[in-house]
């Protein structure tokens, strides 16, 4: 059984106060279980007192982005290293909200996904294609090629701990959700992809979750399908109140 991951992705939204509300409010209440992770995708200048708001508790830290250098001469970027210093756990990599406006490709997406490993973080890799690319059918090869090279060169055991975000773009802060059954053919897809790529055994493993409009009223369903092991969540992450009915749903 793959334990579920529920992550909220603020993007960019909450100041510093709410930020901490929000953790002091969610902290003590998300279920301790080894059915659900709980995650929470803060701003970056949230993350030292996030992290430590949330020390000893089952709430998990995770930023949005990541450079894939370890140091150097690029202003304005936050490295793998600064993440794991300050007892960040996971990142989100590949968002489609930075490969559309900040310029993030395969390739980086890919060179971020190793230096995470490099340092103790998981990466949430997220995928989807565009409602141009639904419409024209090619969402599977779409998905399959955005997969493949995110992951090419990780060891087994790396794809293992990974986590996939299945996140078709048309779904996104639109309400419009995909059905659970052409979420769970995607996510069904990606195992396979994964299958062929890496092994069964990371197939088996790695966990496939869903974004794209899910809220408390719909995620029961999307959870239930064979292949979604949670979900990545924006919107209805924002509140405390709907961020932990998400988690509960997801430790059902
Ligand atoms: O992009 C998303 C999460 O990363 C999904 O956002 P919404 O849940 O607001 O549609």
């Amino acid at each position: 059984m793959r334990k579920k991951v529920i992550a909220g992705n603020w993007k960019m939204n909450k100041l510093l106060g709410e930020a901490v509300q929000f953790v002091e409010d969610t902290k003590v209440k998300v279920p301790s279980t080894e059915k659900v992770e709980s995650v929470v995708c803060a701003p970056f200048p949230y993350l030292p007192t996030l992290v430590e708001k949330a020390k000893g508790t089952d709430l998990a830290i995770a930023a949005q982005n990541m450079h894939f250098e370890e140091s150097g001469a690029f202003t304005g970027e936050v490295s793998p290293a600064m993440l794991k210093d300050i007892g960040v756990t996971y990142v989100v990599l590949g968002h489609s909200e930075r490969r559309e406006l900040f310029a993030e490709t395969d390739e980086t997406v890919n060179k971020k996904a190793h230096a995470a490993f490099a340092h103790q973080l998981v990466p949430i890799i997220c995928v989807g294609e565009t409602l141009e690319q639904r419409e024209s059918n090619t969402t599977m090869e779409v998905v399959e090629d955005q997969v493949k090279k995110a992951i090419d060169g990780l060891s087994e055991e790396q794809v293992k701990a990974s986590i996939i975000a299945y996140e078709p773009i048309w779904a996104i802060g639109t309400g419009k959700t995909a059905t659970s059954e052409q979420a769970n053919e995607v996510c069904t897809h990606i195992r396979k992809v994964v299958a062929n790529a890496v092994s069964e055994t990371a197939a088996e493993a790695v966990r496939i979750q869903y974004g794209g409009s899910v809220k408390p009223s719909n995620v029961d369903e999307l959870l239930s399908q064979s292949d979604i092991d949670g979900a990545l969540v924006g919107g209805a992450s924002l509140e405390a109140d709907s961020f932990l009915q998400l988690v509960e749903a997801g430790a059902k």
